[in-house]
């Protein structure tokens, strides 16, 4: 499989604190990989550098072979990559159609939006994409919705505009089984388009249900970068919870401490 996206040797500091230290890997094209970890492993500004959102100390960012001198947002989005935040960034004021077309909105040659058109695809890509319960219309405005409904039809703007990197930062959080199973469904789905995906969770039994890699951080080191057939739910658990220490354990055999 050849290589989308590469981090070499990624640190990143914030004032006199190291957050990343040293961090490599790489994602396949239409790979799907976990990148998990347990709270402040690291994982959030792993996702930030990758987006672009936020700047390396030190470490190189390879796209598809060629070194990305100024990693920006735009820089990433142009390259075609798009991320779930934790905190999606919808505008409340706005209905979910125009949240979903933001800045990629249907017009007609003169310059007018097609909302019917945009409503119509929004409905499509609502039922198919992430299946949400209680959503009435595409033209329901975002703040009447709740978080996890909010959290989905970012979710659901993401998959739509898929373009060769779908990073989703802890996207299961706040959704419901059958729209959590929707989504999971949905970024296997994507993988036999050629799309990749980061998968950032705290669920190991959803990363290993869908990942072919997982990659686990550990106080801002890579401490495990496995594929899904080398590893199990149970060493995964190990990696999280007890870092290096744990896998070693596991290795051997040994129970959890
Ligand atoms: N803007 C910042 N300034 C200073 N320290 C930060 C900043 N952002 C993150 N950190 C620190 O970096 C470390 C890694 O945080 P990060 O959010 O990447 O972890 P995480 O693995 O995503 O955790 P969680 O699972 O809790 O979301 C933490 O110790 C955090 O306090």
């Amino acid at each position: 499989m050849s290589t989308l996206l590469g981090l070499e040797g990624v640190s990143k500091n914030y004032g006199p604190n190291t957050v990343l230290k040293d961090v490599s890997f790489q994602i396949g094209k239409g790979e799907v990989v976990g990148l998990l970890g347990d709270n402040g492993a690291g994982k959030s500004t792993l996702v930030k550098i990758m987006s672009g959102v936020v700047s390396m100390s030190s470490g190189r960012y390879v796209w598809d072979g060629e070194e990305v001198n100024r990693v920006s947002r735009p820089e990433t989005e142009r390259r075609g990559v798009e991320t779930i935040f934790q905190d999606s960034a919808l505008v409340p004021t706005m209905s979910i159609t125009r949240n979903i077309f933001a800045g990629r909105e249907i017009t007609n040659r003169f310059g007018f939006l097609k909302l019917r058109a945009m409503d119509a695809i929004t409905t499509e890509i609502l039922d198919s994409v992430v299946a949400i319960e209680g959503i009435r219309s595409a033209k329901q405005l975002v703040s009447s919705l709740s978080g996890g409904q909010a959290q989905a039809v970012a979710i659901a703007r993401a998959v739509h505009f898929k373009r060769s990197l779908l990073i989703l930062d802890e996207p299961t959080s706040a959704l419901a089984v059958r729209a959590t199973e929707a989504l999971l469904n949905y970024l296997v789905q994507l993988k036999s388009e050629g799309v990749s995906s980061v998968l950032v969770t705290h669920n190991l039994h959803h990363a290993y249900k869908v990942c072919d890699r997982h990659i686990v951080m550990n106080h801002g080191r890579k401490i495990l970068d496995t594929t899904r057939e080398d590893t199990s739910v149970e060493e995964l658990t190990a990696a999280v919870v007890e870092g290096a220490e744990g896998v070693k354990r596991f290795r051997q055999g040994k129970p959890l401490a």
